[in-house]
């Protein structure tokens, strides 16, 4: 899958949770307690697994999760990460 331009990449941020770091995106979210941050976390993992794309998770403040997505095997920003954040964003809805 190909890279995305900077351009193609700003279209699809805008309006959106996400920021760009670098070459990857970045989304914040927090929970009222630990339990259900983990909870979310255990279902991005279902969600990643399905789509063999696999986001950077941390767990950090005991009740927030920073999701953060790239795609390796291209060093940087593919519409795979674009299509994986929406199914996020529904997950975090
Ligand atoms: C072999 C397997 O398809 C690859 O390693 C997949 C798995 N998950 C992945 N996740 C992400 N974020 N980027 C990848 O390039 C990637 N590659």
């Amino acid at each position: 899958m190909a890279r995305l331009t900077d351009d193609e990449v700003a279209t699809r941020l805008e309006g959106s949770e996400w920021r760009q770091e670098g070459e990857a995106i970045e989304r914040d979210l927090r929970f009222p307690d630990f339990a259900l941050a983990i909870a979310f976390v255990d279902r991005v993992a279902e969600v990643a697994e399905a789509a063999n794309h696999h986001p950077d998770i941390l767990v950090h403040g005991w009740n927030k999760v920073r999701l953060t997505l790239s795609t390796h095997s291209e060093g940087g920003l593919t519409e795979a990460d674009f299509a994986l954040a929406r199914r996020l964003d529904e997950l975090a809805a």
